[in-house]
């Protein structure tokens, strides 16, 4: 299609669908790309200047990724205009080219615009956010033993209360809202009915098992051993009480699960090596303390919406913060890969922060599209600059003898260990 203000680069080709359903990637895909608000402008640079490194370093100059910059959040509204924080053509650009990535976008608390985080993944419908959490020795971490700590969280993407539907107190749309469920639904535990904000959580069957059959798919692939459905069901019994029960559904219907010791967990043989691949639930408060004592015991996860936001903070606490956790919202049509911490604008331009996040999600993107041999190099050049303690502020300032880089410079050391 014509763009208006994007930029579609001379050279280059579009990656897209064999008639199998797997990905055609030619050897010069354009990739777009949204720079981001705050910290974007520091992680997102260091980011293109590793992958692109490490396709070089990986084919001799036979791949090559031609960026393409297509624009939301604050940026969007100086290219566009005043009110455009999400240009239509951004997201045809993402359906167009079917992979990308991004830096993170501004969200104001309480009042202001709605996440265009969140937006994107809506109107793209990339239903699945795939976290991965693994810790590279040396990073300094709060728990007794970070190497156990490796996890793979999928989190539902596109339902549950972080969808958005919900009314501001004192609106006629709450009241309208609450008098139709005092009055017409019988409901009496509304504490305090006057002046009262309602949010609503939509939890669908097809919601629920699109997601736990990617989870369940990814465990047998890479030959994982548990997948934990993580839920509140126990108080939230519709909803979260529902993810867990047909989450189990899936597992039986789909790839075989059969009751474990009676249940409700579950047991499968992996049918491409034969090994056993349990099923299990754990309610969502009880996951955050057993992923600090018994990391261990768990590997894939699939969870709802909120709790996977939650869960995405607190493990990567567990493998160094934030500034190097990575993750990738995926459909079945389009993937967009993203850093899981947002703009932190008390650093914002100052080259200060970890682009390991986004580059690290820049791994998984590759890895996504086959370029594996560039994805290993990312891995090995984030761990030797690690392993050099040539690190950023976040894991200087817990560790010994470390020297103290820019984002810019982390990524440098990151394409010297490369080598
Ligand atoms: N997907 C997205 O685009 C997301 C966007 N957001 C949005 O970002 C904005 C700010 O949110 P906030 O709650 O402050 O969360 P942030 O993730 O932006 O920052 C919280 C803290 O995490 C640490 N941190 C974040 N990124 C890095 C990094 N790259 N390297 C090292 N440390 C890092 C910093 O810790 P310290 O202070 O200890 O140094 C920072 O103060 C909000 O508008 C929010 O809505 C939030 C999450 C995701
Ligand atoms: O969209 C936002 O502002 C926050 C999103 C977020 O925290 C996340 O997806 O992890
Ligand atoms: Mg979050």
């Amino acid at each position: 299609m014509g763009y208006q203000k994007i930029q579609v680069p001379s050279e280059g080709s579009k990656i897209s669908f064999n008639a199998d359903g797997s990905l055609n990637v030619p050897n010069n895909p354009i990739i777009p790309y949204i720079e981001g608000d705050g910290i974007g402008v520091d992680v997102t640079p260091p980011m293109i200047e590793v992958i692109d490194a490490a396709v070089a370093k990986a084919y001799g100059g036979e791949k090559k990724i031609s960026w393409m910059e297509v624009y939301a959040g604050e940026k969007a509204t100086t290219v566009y205009d005043a009110d455009t924080w999400l240009p239509e053509e951004t997201l045809e650009a993402f359906k167009e080219f079917c992979v990308g990535i991004k830096g993170p976008l501004t969200t104001p608390v309480g009042g202001g615009i709605r996440s265009l985080n969140v937006a994107i993944r809506q109107e793209l419908d990339l239903y699945v956010c795939q976290r991965p959490v693994q810790w590279f020795t040396g990073v300094p971490s709060p728990v007794l033993k970070p190497h156990e700590v490796d996890m793979v969280i999928f989190r539902e993407n596109s339902e549950d209360i972080y969808a958005g539907v919900e009314w501001k107190a004192g609106t006629p749309e709450a009241d309208k809202i609450i008098k139709f469920l005092r009055e017409e639904m019988g409901v009496t535990k509304i504490r305090f009915p006057e002046n009262c904000g309602i949010g609503v959580k939509p939890v669908s069957e097809e919601g629920t098992k699109r997601l736990v059959r990617k989870a369940l798919q990814y465990t047998v692939d890479n030959d994982r051993d548990s997948l934990t459905l993580v839920h509140k069901g126990n108080i939230m019994k519709f909803t979260e009480g529902a993810f867990k029960d047909w989450g189990y559904e899936v597992a039986k219907e789909e790839f075989g699960a059969e009751l474990l010791d009676g249940g409700p967990w579950m047991q499968f043989k992996n049918p491409r090596t034969g090994k056993q691949i349990i099923v299990k639930d754990v309610i969502a408060d009880a996951m955050l303390q057993q992923i600090l004592l018994r990391p261990a015991e768990y590997s894939v996860i699939a969870t709802l919406n909120l709790n996977g936001d939650y869960l995405s903070d607190a493990l990567a606490a567990e493998v160094g913060g934030i500034g190097i956790a990575p993750g990738a919202n995926i459909s079945d049509e389009v993937a967009v890969f993203e850093a899981t911490h947002g703009t932190a604008p008390k650093y914002a331009g100052q080259d200060k922060v970890n682009p390991g996040s986004l580059i690290l999600s820049g791994e998984m993107m590759l890895r996504h599209m086959g370029w594996t041999e560039a994805a290993d190099l990312v891995l090995k050049g984030m761990s030797g600059a690690i392993d050099a303690k040539t690190v950023t502020y976040d894991f200087h300032r817990l560790m010994d003898g470390a020297t103290l880089v820019k984002a810019s410079e982390f990524g440098k050391a990151i394409i010297k260990a490369m080598a």
